[in-house]
């Protein structure tokens, strides 16, 4: 394996493997597996890229570093020569953690300074100017991550932001330097760690100016960041002859399928309320569900009555909606029982022969993923900007998982036929 990635949770651990398994157009990328957890096995021998996906971006900054650093040992045991550490591209954190912490705890492992820190992501409309993260023409503040549940993003100077969870100093390299090329790059990052800075914002407002800091850390051991600081890396590698760009074919499942949605973000609820237009749905009550009045055999039952028909089943709610749940029963045991509720639905159906299987939310992702017990999956061809479609290698499952705010208007259709192997843009 030539690359490693530690992501701090599933959806995004997706997001980054498609960066790499896509390359930058006309040069092809990188043989690419996203893992469920760290794995307790080698990886399988033709792939040249491992992501790992934990969940560590909501947990108490120690247990984040532990983990990492448990990837990192496990994939610098699989040979990797440089390694990235994915987290969002709105920077999700508090001002203790968890991005500051665990960046210095792998700049230390891997004794480095000067590491680039860039959560840009522009295909989605973040990009980073001066040290500040935009979504879209807002400053992350005043986007809605300033209500995130977990993680208010209160600041949109994400430099001073990491300042708050960091033992040194955080450097600036500023959009008029990354224009002034790789060279101009990595001697201001050089200059950065002679500072004594481990972490370094490095601006950039265009996927040409992320491949332009790929280029300048074709040699570096760490970066972090945003699957957008993956672009220009699988071009390095091809350019020293260690990797080809071709990643294989994916021929696509055409079982039974199903959808289940766990986010209840503004862009997963627009989804379902186009996908109900059509398909079935079951809306899931949280009230039921606490009761235990709608158990996974509910969805089940629901979901297997449904094939061919793009089904889906979603406890997704308004925030005010989950609000009124949270205040009922209290935010961990709902998640608990949601996820919960998801993960069994999910363990049932594929043991049902489902073949293709949907999931829209970070958390409900994770959940989903480390209840199947699918340990290496593949990537393939993408849905939507930062979803690709996952494959076994050795099971007759394929799926997608979504980030809350990801995904087009018919996402639940698209990824459908994307899994079936259908030519999707
Ligand atoms: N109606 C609801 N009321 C309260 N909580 C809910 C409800 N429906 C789902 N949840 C819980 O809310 C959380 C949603 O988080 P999840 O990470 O899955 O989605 P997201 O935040 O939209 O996605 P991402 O993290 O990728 O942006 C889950 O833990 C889920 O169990
Ligand atoms: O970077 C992103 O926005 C996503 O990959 C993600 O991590 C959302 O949870």
């Amino acid at each position: 394996m030539l690359l490693g990635v530690i992501a701090d949770d599933f959806t995004g651990a997706s997001d980054i493997a498609n960066t790499l398994a896509k390359g930058q157009s006309g040069e092809g990328g990188l043989v690419t597996s996203q893992f469920m957890g760290i794995p307790d096995q080698d990886a399988a021998p033709q792939v040249e890229a491992g992501v790992i996906s934990l969940k560590s971006r909501s947990v108490a900054p120690e247990a984040a570093i532990n983990d990492s650093l448990a990837a990192l040992a496990w994939l610098q045991a699989q040979g990797c020569r440089q390694f990235v550490f994915k987290y969002c591209s709105t920077f999700d954190s508090t001002e203790q953690g968890n991005i500051g912490p665990v960046g210095e705890a792998l700049a230390a492992a891997l004794g480095v300074k000067g590491v680039v820190a860039c959560p840009a992501f522009p295909a989605m409309g973040r990009t980073v100017y001066q040290g500040h993260l935009f979504v879209n023409d807002r400053l992350l503040n005043q986007s809605g991550m300033e209500n995130h549940p977990l993680t208010p993003m209160r600041d949109a100077n994400i430099r001073r932001w990491l300042r708050l969870q960091s033992q040194t100093d955080v450097g600036l390299v500023s959009t008029p330097t990354v224009h002034m090329g790789a060279e101009a790059i990595q001697s201001a990052l050089k200059a950065n760690a002679d500072e004594g800075n481990t972490l370094v914002i490095v601006d950039a407002v265009s996927n040409n100016d992320l491949v332009l800091i790929g280029k300048a850390c074709a040699e570096a051991p760490l970066l972090t960041g945003g699957s957008g600081i993956a672009l220009g890396l699988a071009s390095n590698f091809i350019a020293k002859g260690l990797a080809t760009g071709k990643t294989g074919a994916f021929s696509g499942k055409q079982g039974p399928e199903a959808i289940l949605a766990g986010s209840c973000s503004g862009a997963t609820r627009e989804q379902i309320d186009n996908h109900a237009r059509e398909h079935p749905v079951l809306a899931i009550s949280v009230d039921d569900v606490m009761a235990g009045r709608t158990t996974a055999s509910d969805v089940v039952a629901f979901i297997s009555a449904n094939h061919g028909k793009a089904p889906l089943a979603y406890s997704s709610g308004t925030p005010e909606q989950v609000n009124i749940a949270q205040q009922r029963y209290g935010r961990d045991t709902v998640s608990e029982k949601l996820d919960g509720l998801f993960a069994q639905t999910a363990k049932d159906l594929v043991s049902h022969g489902v073949q293709r299987l949907v999931v829209a939310g970070g958390e409900t992702s994770g959940a989903v993923a480390l209840a199947l017990g699918l340990g290496e999956l593949a990537i393939g061809p993408e849905v939507s900007p930062g979803v690709p479609v996952l494959f076994s290698r050795q099971k007759e499952i394929t799926l997608a998982l979504k980030s809350g705010n990801f995904g087009g208007p018919m996402f639940f259709t698209d990824a459908l036929s994307a899994l079936a192997g259908g030519n999707h843009p």
